[in-house]
């Protein structure tokens, strides 16, 4: 019996964390909800039983019942940066201008990526494991908000290779959730949230992991801080990799030969903006070959090989 039951947890843990990476990381269900809560009662069951089985990567792991005192600050290894900003195409083409001084002249390609509003936050795995994820804070020095981000089921626990990585990625509050917390705040007689990203940014600085948990956060991965052991030659390169390590990246993401590729990529989602299920603040526009990033290097606040495009605040409906 009992060697069946340290199996069946074994079996009911990966079991779980396949579906959940279907239906969160990859947008794909494999099983309905009702199977899944199903599977995860019986799991939590038998963890009760025998919490000594119970797997480092269960998901029933996610949400932690302790309320911190107050957050531990973390030092980023490799500090996270801020963007410089730019406003339209002429701000581009001055961009693209000093991208290739700086490169001799060599025409770049670049990664266009849409541009989260959310938080960004920072994630550290070793052997595949996760082990610590904190805010940008002042790009130094950032909050450990580990057990919250747990509660983001599209973050995985364990990856799909047992590699040392810190990635870094948005964390956001999709549309629908922002409008469904809102409503129930409302009806609360609570103060509402002005928008997404502030819901965000005050749910992961929730100190009960239990309030995260409810808030329905969801993540992108949009870039590689630290690796080791394995070596990439470009950031699309790096996305793919993160992807195929069970990381959510976004799928809107396009390689551009040239600025006016990019100027055309940025129109389209200015056009296109409201019909995503998340907000969006711009587009991201970086220099894909990292040997062209490391000539290029950085000023005091910001990479030279990136910028956001920035578009005009939405008209408020009044
Ligand atoms: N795709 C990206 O690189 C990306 C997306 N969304 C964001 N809010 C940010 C912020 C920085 Br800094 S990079 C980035």
């Amino acid at each position: 019996m009992t060697l069946d039951t340290q199996h069946e947890i074994k079996r009911l843990t990966t079991l779980l964390n396949d579906y959940a990476y279907h239906y969160y990381v990859l947008d794909e269900p494999k099983v309905s909800d009702a199977e899944y809560d199903q599977l995860l009662r019986r799991l939590i069951e038998l963890e009760e039983k025998h919490p000594e089985w119970k797997q480092e990567d269960s998901p029933s792991e996610r949400v932690g019942g302790t309320i911190l005192e107050q957050f531990q600050k973390v030092q980023h290894d490799i500090p996270m940066l801020s963007l410089s900003n730019a406003f339209n195409a002429d701000d581009l083409h001055d961009f693209d201008r000093r991208v290739k001084q700086g490169l001799d002249q060599e025409a770049p390609t670049y990664s266009c990526e849409l541009k989260i509003d959310g938080l960004a936050v920072t994630l550290k795995y070793e052997q595949g494991r996760f082990v610590q994820g904190a805010t940008r804070g002042d790009g130094t020095i950032g909050e450990d908000i580990t057990a919250n981000l747990k509660t983001i089921p599209a973050i995985p626990l364990r990856l799909r290779e047992a590699v040392d990585i810190e990635v870094r990625g948005e964390a956001f509050m999709p549309k629908k959730s922002f409008i469904r917390l809102n409503e129930a705040r409302e009806k609360n007689g609570e103060q509402l949230f002005a928008n997404p990203r502030n819901a965000a940014a005050g749910s992961l600085r929730q100190l009960d992991p239990k309030i995260a948990a409810k808030r329905n956060l969801d993540i992108f991965i949009y870039g590689i801080g630290q690796l080791k052991g394995r070596q990439v030659s470009s950031h699309h390169e790096g996305l793919a990799y993160a992807h195929q390590l069970g990381f959510k990246t976004n799928p809107h993401q396009q390689h551009c030969e040239t600025i006016d590729q990019v100027i055309a990529f940025c129109e389209h989602w200015l056009d296109k903006r409201a019909d995503l299920p998340y907000e969006i603040d711009g587009i991201v526009i970086k220099v894909d070959a990292l040997a062209n990033q490391e000539k290029l290097g950085f000023t005091a606040k910001s990479p030279r090989w990136a910028t956001a495009y920035k578009f005009p605040a939405e008209e408020v409906v009044t």
